[in-house]
Order: structure tokens, then C-alpha cells, then sequence
């Protein structure tokens, strides 16, 4: 093990000046119809609930952005940065640097006794190691690379921080999703604290429907659910929130947008050219995950969607699906507030997404079962 930095130099400056300086993440939509955006993004800055952090990749791509990020919130009271790359210790310092309330750890190692004192002590760990698509590719192609990474890390999470929430960023999520629920089974810890961070689906849907409809983004409100791969990922443009927003669409224009927001990881893929996947806006959501985590922990009434172990949600024969869910102060689920009422044409796009779920669900499975935790 490898403990390389801890920052103890001391919080100087105003909360005020904190609060100016951190990112304007936009916060998971609050259940309470009273709540304005903005007032959930003044209660996200102020809050001070003294939460630690784990990322895991914390030297790639995302993680060095979320880390960033998670440095930025007030609401953090540690960031471990875990990665197998070498050139962490050297992250976790320069995140150090930074004059925000936060201490910065970083470990590197591969071996599980380092994984488990980085997630030791953690709230929230989210996981963004594992290889990036390049074109051509599908997040399934990902599988024989980033299963074993999980099954690994999240065995690590079971062992030493079993009552931490987990987000899982790595795909393909579909499958990581169901492997890191085996791996607790297995271990005998109670998996309901496990997520697939789906929160960059919702983020690309906010996007596009607010520049369609002509909303200031902070309004924007669409659940998307199912999965996290291609036609899995399931925009619900009908409950779209300022509700008829974008009621000038057409059913063909619904229809391409429906597909530009289920493309839309590929449309990235595509334009890095080889140079990897989605880095910058997967960092703001998973930060945004995690602030909508911390919050709901704190007390306060957050839904953001998530794909979880949900059998028997009404309208899916598949075990893993994301919805819109209540996010509870011990970490759980507190409600699954499910689909929702759906038009033909979204029905259609679930029993699509349940054809190609079943397939990827049972190969996550199937991995975890002939894994030894
Ligand atoms: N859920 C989502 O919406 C999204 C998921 N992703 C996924 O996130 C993952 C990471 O993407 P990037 O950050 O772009 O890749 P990257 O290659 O830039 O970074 C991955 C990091 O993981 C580290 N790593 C590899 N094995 C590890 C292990 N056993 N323990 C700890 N760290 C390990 C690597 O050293 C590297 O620093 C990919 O699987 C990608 O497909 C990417 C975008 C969106
Ligand atoms: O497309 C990828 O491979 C990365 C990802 O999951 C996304 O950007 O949604």
C-alpha cells in the first residue's frame, strides 16, 4: 500500500468564496413541486454534511475531473483517489493544492489490500475505472476488459466499506451493474446501495430538449430510463418537464431525438476519434450523482434515475432497470417512483430495451458466478 499525500493545510478562506468558485453542478431533480432549481442548487452549496468520497479510476479520463469536482463541494469532506496508474499520487497532490474544505488522499497499488484502505471510511464511492470504447466499438465490446475490474473493486467496497453508496460509471453498465450485486451476494452484503450511473443520459436529454424547446436548461426536467446502452436508454420525452416544451416536435423529430440522445456516448466516441469516450460531461454527472446522494443522506427529498436491482417493477420483466428513484437518507432507494405513464411509442422503446437488457444482465451474471470474490 502506498499512502502518498494527505492535505492538512487548513480552510482559510469565507464559505462565501468557496461557494463562488464551485462549479454550478446542476443538482438531481427535488421532489417537492416548492423547490426551485435554484433553491435546490443553494441548499447543494451550503449544506455541510461532512461526507468522504472514493473515486476509483481516479487518474482517468473522468476521474481526474470528478475528483475535481468532488474537491469543489462543500459538502466533501474527503476525496480518496484510487487508481493503478502511477501518476496518482501526483493527482491526489495537485488536487491538494486546491483552498476548498476537502483533504485529498491518493493510493495506488492493484492489489486488494490498497483497494480496500482507499474505500475505507467512504459515503460514496464511484468507479470510473476500466477501458473507454473507440469507434466501431460497443460498450458490450468492453466486457472481458472492465468485468474483472469491478468484480475487483467492488469486492473491495463489500469488504471495507459495505455500507457505502456505490456508483457504478463503468460499462458496460448493463452487465457491471448485475456482477458488482453478485459480488455482494456472494460476500454476504446487503447490495442495495448499488447504482449504474445513468445521470449522463438524463444530462445529454436536459440538453438537447432545452436548445429544441427554446428552456433555460436549469428548467429542464426528462426522465430517461432502462439501461445505458443504445436502445436501452429510453429519454421519456412525454413527461418532459416544463410539461409541452417541446410539444412542437413532430413524431418524426421525436423520433430523432429519441435516437440522438440514446447515441449520443457513440456521437462523442466518434468526434475523440480514438481518443476515448465521454470525459467531461461523465465527470459533471457523476459529480452530480454524487451531490444528489450526499443531499438525500442529509435529509433532503432527491430523485435522480439510476439503473438498480428492481424486480418486479411493474411494466418490465427484466431485474435491472433505471427509474426515477427517491433517493433515501441511508443511502437506499427510498421509493422506486417507476415509469410512469407512457405513450405506444415508449412502451415500444421498453420492450425493446427489455430484449437486449435480458441478454446483458444474464452475462453479468453469468461472470460474477464463476467469479471467486
Ligand atoms: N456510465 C456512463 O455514462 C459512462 C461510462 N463511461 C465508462 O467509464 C470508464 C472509464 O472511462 P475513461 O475515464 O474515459 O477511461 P480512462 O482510460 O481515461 O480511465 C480509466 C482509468 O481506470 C484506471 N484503471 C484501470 N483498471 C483499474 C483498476 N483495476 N483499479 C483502478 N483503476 C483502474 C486506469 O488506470 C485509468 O486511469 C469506461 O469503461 C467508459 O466506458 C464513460 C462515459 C460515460
Ligand atoms: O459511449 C461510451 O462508450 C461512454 C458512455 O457510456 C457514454 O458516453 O454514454
Amino acid at each position: 500500500m502506498n499512502k502518498t499525500h494527505q492535505n492538512s493545510v487548513a480552510v482559510t478562506r469565507s464559505q462565501k468564496y468557496v461557494r463562488e468558485i464551485i462549479p454550478n453542478i446542476r443538482v438531481g431533480h427535488i421532489k417537492s413541486e416548492t423547490l426551485s432549481r435554484a433553491t435546490a442548487r443553494a441548499l447543494s452549496t451550503t449544506t455541510q454534511v461532512n461526507k468522504n468520497v472514493a473515486v476509483l479510476g481516479a487518474a482517468g479520463g473522468i476521474g481526474q475531473p470528478l475528483a475535481l469536482l468532488l474537491k469543489c463541494n462543500n459538502s466533501v469532506t474527503n476525496v480518496s483517489c484510487f487508481d493503478v496508474n502511477p501518476v496518482t499520487p501526483g493527482v491526489a497532490a495537485d488536487l491538494s493544492h486546491i483552498d476548498t474544505k476537502s483533504r485529498v488522499t491518493g493510493f495506488v497499488g492493484s492489489d486488494s489490500a490498497t483497494m480496500e484502505e482507499a474505500v475505507r471510511g467512504a459515503d460514496v464511492v464511484l468507479i470510473p475505472a476500466g477501458v473507454p470504447r473507440k469507434p466501431g466499438m460497443t460498450r458490450d465490446d468492453l466486457f472481458n476488459t472492465n468485468a474483472t475490474i469491478v468484480a475487483q473493486l467492488t469486492a473491495a467496497c463489500a469488504k471495507a466499506a459495505p455500507n457505502a453508496v456505490v456508483g457504478i460509471i463503468c460499462n458496460p453498465v448493463n452487465s457491471t451493474v448485475p456482477i458488482a450485486t453478485e459480488v455482494y451476494k456472494q460476500l454476504g452484503v446487503d447490495a442495495s446501495r448499488i447504482y449504474g450511473v445513468t445521470t449522463l443520459d438524463i444530462v445529454r436529454a436536459n440538453e438537447f430538449v432545452s436548445v429544441l424547446g427554446s428552456q433555460d436548461p436549469n428548467d429542464v426536467h426528462v426522465p430517461v430510463i432502462g439501461g445505458h446502452a443504445g436502445v436501452t436508454i429510453i429519454p421519456v420525452l412525454s413527461q418532459v418537464q416544463p410539461a409541452g416544451c417541446i410539444d412542437s416536435l413532430n413524431a418524426d423529430e421525436i423520433s430523432a431525438l429519441t435516437e440522438r440522445i440514446q447515441n449520443a456516448g457513440t456521437e462523442v466516441v466518434q468526434a475523440k476519434a480514438g481518443g476515448g469516450s465521454a470525459t467531461l460531461s461523465m465527470a459533471y454527472a457523476a459529480a452530480r450523482f454524487a451531490d444528489s446522494v450526499i443531499r438525500a443522506m442529509n435529509g433532503e427529498e432527491v430523485v435522480e434515475c439510476a439503473y438498480i436491482k428492481a424486480e418486479n417493477l411493474p411494466g418490465v420483466d427484466v431485474d435491472y432497470f433505471s427509474t426515477p428513484l427517491l433517493l433515501g437518507a441511508d443511502g437506499r432507494v427510498k421509493e422506486n417512483l417507476g415509469l410512469g405513464e407512457l405513450n405506444q411509442f415508449e412502451q415500444d422503446l421498453v420492450s425493446a430495451a427489455c430484449k437486449q437488457l435480458a441478454g446483458e444482465i444474464k452475462k453479468g451474471v453469468e461472470f460474477a458466478a464463476n467469479y471467486k470474490a
